[in-house]
């Protein structure tokens, strides 16, 4: 349960940001600073949790995917998760984590060579295929704008989602046969303050990865289970996106519900969907 997971609040302590900080630090970076030291999440983030008492995870988003997995329970039994928007890595910290925890599996999976930082190494001919790094059989790959250094396990693409270039190399890393189990996006643009501008970057980010998880997803009559295969997707509140919801996620997926994990900020307008039941 989350109580098992997510900070207590009893064990909060403030602390104030120190006398140079205090002194020197702009308006904006003190509320920052005190913002960053009264959150629990922050100092959970480098304590660990109960997936892993020694984890130190790269990013305080990491508790939103273990809050959304402990309730819908999409990575388990996965085989091929697909993070974009991976960077820094605390999505595919929580993946790896969860993958290890699955039946041991054999390495079989191979493809065409893509280095842990997404760039082709060497080209290998027809017949020359490489092993990919897998955890225990499954693979798990992030792809963001940003480098994301090692993450035992996980395939690293370096690129924009939006490029077909990246898209691309993004392909020759899944294994055609098995498909994807769950798509992961926690991609989000650049705020430039202007609402109807970033309303619609994210809305192009939604669309762009429901469209490559409509290729991709593995059907719920393929898995022979009822959910499937399973889009997560950050989106920002607006009457916009409410409307790609109904006329794409209503219709490709059985279920699509919206939650706005407790370890999500109260000030930010995101929320996520979960699709599950991919009808193909
Ligand atoms: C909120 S962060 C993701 C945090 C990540 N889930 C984690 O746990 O470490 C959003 C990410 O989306 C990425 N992003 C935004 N637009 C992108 C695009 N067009 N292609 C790839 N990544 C993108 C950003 O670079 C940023 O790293």
């Amino acid at each position: 349960m989350f109580s098992t997971i997510l900070p207590s609040k009893r064990s909060i302590a403030i602390t104030l940001p120190s006398t140079f900080q205090r002194r020197y630090a702009s308006k904006s970076s003190k509320q920052w600073l005190s913002r960053q030291s009264r959150d629990p999440f922050v100092r959970q983030r480098n304590q660990g949790t109960d997936i892993d008492p020694g984890t130190t995870f790269r990013a305080r988003s990491a508790f939103k995917l273990i809050e959304l997995n402990e309730r819908y329970k999409f990575l388990n039994g996965a085989r091929t998760v697909v993070d974009l928007g991976g960077a820094p890595g605390g999505w595919s910290q929580v993946v790896a984590k969860e993958m290890e925890k699955g039946p041991k599996g054999v390495v079989t999976e191979t493809s065409k060579p893509i280095d842990m930082d997404g760039e082709p190494k060497m080209e290998l001919h027809e017949g020359n295929e490489l092993q990919l790094p897998t955890t225990l059989g499954r693979k798990i790959i992030a792809v963001d704008l940003l480098p994301i250094s090692t993450i035992p396990g996980v395939i690293s693409i370096q690129g924009d989602f939006l490029a077909p270039e990246t898209r691309r190399r993004l392909v020759q890393a899944i294994s055609p046969a098995t498909g994807v189990d769950v798509v992961l996006s926690d991609m989000a643009p650049n705020m430039s303050g202007n609402r109807l501008r970033d309303i619609d970057l994210s809305l192009e980010l939604c669309t762009m990865a429901f469209d490559f998880a409509k290729d991709w997803l593995v059907t719920a009559q393929e898995t022979g289970k009822p959910h499937g295969g399973v889009l997560v997707m950050k989106y920002f509140e607006h009457p916009e996106l409410q409307a790609f919801r109904k006329e794409y996620l209503q219709a490709a997926f059985r279920y699509v519900s919206n939650v706005k994990p407790t370890s999500s900020r109260s000030e930010s307008s995101e929320a996520y969907w979960i699709c599950s039941g991919f009808k193909g």
